[in-house]
């Protein structure tokens, strides 16, 4: 009995053992195998040296690299050292018709983000449709009937926020315009119960600064210790903090609206909290604390994407002066032509402030990279290159935006670029507006996952902009005529938000 035991024993170790070389083996195998695959593709940065020399170079001169890259690569797929010191995959944008056609089990955008934003201790909602799903087929559709409500709540967050400046006064415009801007997303995004609430607004604002500054602790983590140590982090602990404080807040208001929908004469509130309600049976969304968490996602990709990106268009405005007078032009007119308020016509109509709202951005994008995807199954490319399952691509927007075969004279900031490709036609006039997307337009990302709020946030950006410009002059600090120079760390561009622009009121 004892003998039988001993060898069943033996023969068990044998197979788990024998199990266990070859699971090894394999994952041995496979890592060779994905090596081999990499070491196919070209480097750029190669000179450099290994991989940590090479992460090194592209934190000081990442913008350098891709644009290098670009001119190096034109017709084929490189390698890139990452801040993360995982080596990217970048592909020209003459790959994007192919690539925009694979589906989500082939080329991931939720999981790109999901790793890049270490989601599964952050808790960031980065695969859950019903979000793009809600902007897509509520808030956009909503937009002529929601533009007056907005365009007064920007009038009232203005009011509020800026100064009086009878004299030129100095404003710190960035978080200024975080405020104004949170103001008037919440009132979209929440609806009237919370977006004048001001601990809502700290908890939206805050949470973005805290989410980022919470993504970058954990990825000082080496990855093999994260699963312990992220979730005992202060940063994280913090974000805990924020979803249980978000959660509290809407609980109430959560719970009065499912009780008056039992009512078939409610009239439901137009936001996006209603609009979610609407949805979550069909997206299997029971819980407040999912719906708070989703709201906290849908304040993450609009707060800050949309003020820096206001921001980035003052510090030009403040630099290019010449502009001033015909877009107040455009804007008054426009204005008196709609009944002396901003309409959705009127928006339309501001084509010269929709071009120079789309030439800063060509200038300074938010990233110099853009369509982040992760790679799920391997791909073969139409030139025959082969990018293999696990790795993380990107396409070199910064640099296509540089090109002077899509842009001639790149290097010159021309206001009115788009303005004039707009007048040549049909065609032309649906290529080259603020939120359009192509391969040679890709501030908003590309393909099915292009940003869906670019429609909102558009027309939020001009209605602030159209304020700002018809009541104020504006002008760098201490005579600087040089614009405010962004702050570049790895792929990303930022407009420095320590920096004042002067505000003085027009007189009428
Ligand atoms: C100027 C402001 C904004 C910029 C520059 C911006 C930029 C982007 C970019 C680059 C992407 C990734 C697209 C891709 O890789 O193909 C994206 C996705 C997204 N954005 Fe925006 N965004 C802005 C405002 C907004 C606003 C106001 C909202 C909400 C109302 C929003 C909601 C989203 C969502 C939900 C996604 C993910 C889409 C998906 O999962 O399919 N964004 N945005």
């Amino acid at each position: 009995m004892g003998l039988q035991f001993l060898s069943g024993v033996s023969h068990t170790l044998q197979t788990a053992s024998v199990a266990t070389l070859i699971f090894v083996a394999c994952v041995f195998i496979s890592q060779i195998n994905y090596k081999a695959q990499l070491a196919r593709l070209p480097i750029i940065g190669a000179e450099a040296g290994g991989s940590e020399k090479r992460r090194k170079v592209y934190l000081q001169s990442a913008r350098k690299l891709y644009n290098e890259g670009y001119e190096k690569f034109k017709d084929r797929v490189y390698r890139i050292a990452t801040a993360d010191g995982v080596d990217s995959i970048v592909v020209t944008p003459r790959f994007l018709p192919e690539l925009r056609r694979l589906p989500d089990s082939v080329l991931s955008f939720g999981q790109a983000i999901a790793e890049t934003m270490e989601a599964k201790y952050t808790n960031i909602p980065t695969d859950e449709p019903i979000v793009a799903h809600t902007i897509r087929a509520d808030l956009t559709p909503a937009l002529v009937r929601l533009n007056p409500l907005i365009c007064s709540e920007v009038d009232e967050a203005m009011k509020d926020e800026m100064p009086p400046c009878e004299d030129w006064t100095p404003v710190l415009i960035y978080m200024t315009l975080v405020r104004i801007v949170a103001k008037v997303s919440g009132r979209v995004f929440v609806g009237p119960e919370l977006c004048h609430d001001k601990d809502y607004l700290d908890c939206g604002i805050n949470y973005t600064i805290e989410l980022i500054g919470a993504q970058r602790a954990v990825k000082k983590l080496r990855p093999a210790f994260r699963p312990f140590l992220a979730p005992r982090l202060p940063e994280i602990q913090r974000l805990r903090e924020r979803e249980k404080i978000a959660t509290n807040f809407l609980r109430p208001i959560v719970q009065a609206r499912r009780n008056a929908m039992k009512d078939p004469d409610y009239q439901k509130p137009d936001d996006m909290l209603q609009w979610s309600l609407n949805r979550s049976a069909d997206f299997g969304i029971e819980s407040t604390e999912k719906l708070a968490k989703l709201q906290l996602g849908i304040i993450f990709a609009a707060i800050h994407t949309t003020s820096m990106t206001t921001t980035n268009i003052l510090y030009s405005l403040a630099a290019s002066p010449e502009y001033t007078q015909p877009l107040r032009e455009e804007i008054r007119t426009a204005i008196a032509e709609s009944g002396g308020i901003i309409t959705t016509r009127a928006l339309q109509q501001m084509e010269k402030l929709d071009s120079y709202m789309k030439e800063t951005m060509r200038f300074y994008p938010a990233g110099y990279t853009s369509f982040p995807r992760k790679v799920l199954k391997g791909i073969t490319l139409s030139n025959g290159q082969y990018i293999p399952a696990g790795t993380f691509i990107e396409v070199p927007s910064h640099a296509v935006y540089q090109d002077n075969d899509h842009y001639p004279e790149s290097d010159n900031f021309d206001g009115f670029r788009f303005y004039k490709l707009r007048k040549r036609g049909t065609v032309e006039n649906a290529r080259n507006q603020f939120v359009t997307t192509n391969e040679q337009s890709l501030a908003f990302g590309y393909g099915k996952h292009a940003c869906p709020g670019r429609f909102f946030a558009a027309n939020e950006i001009k209605m602030i902009l159209a304020r700002a410009i018809l009541e104020y002059d504006i002008k760098n600090v201490d005579g600087a005529t040089e614009r405010y120079p962004n702050l570049e760390m790895g792929r990303t561009s930022v407009p420095d938000p320590s920096k004042m622009l002067l505000f003085k009121k027009v007189e009428v």
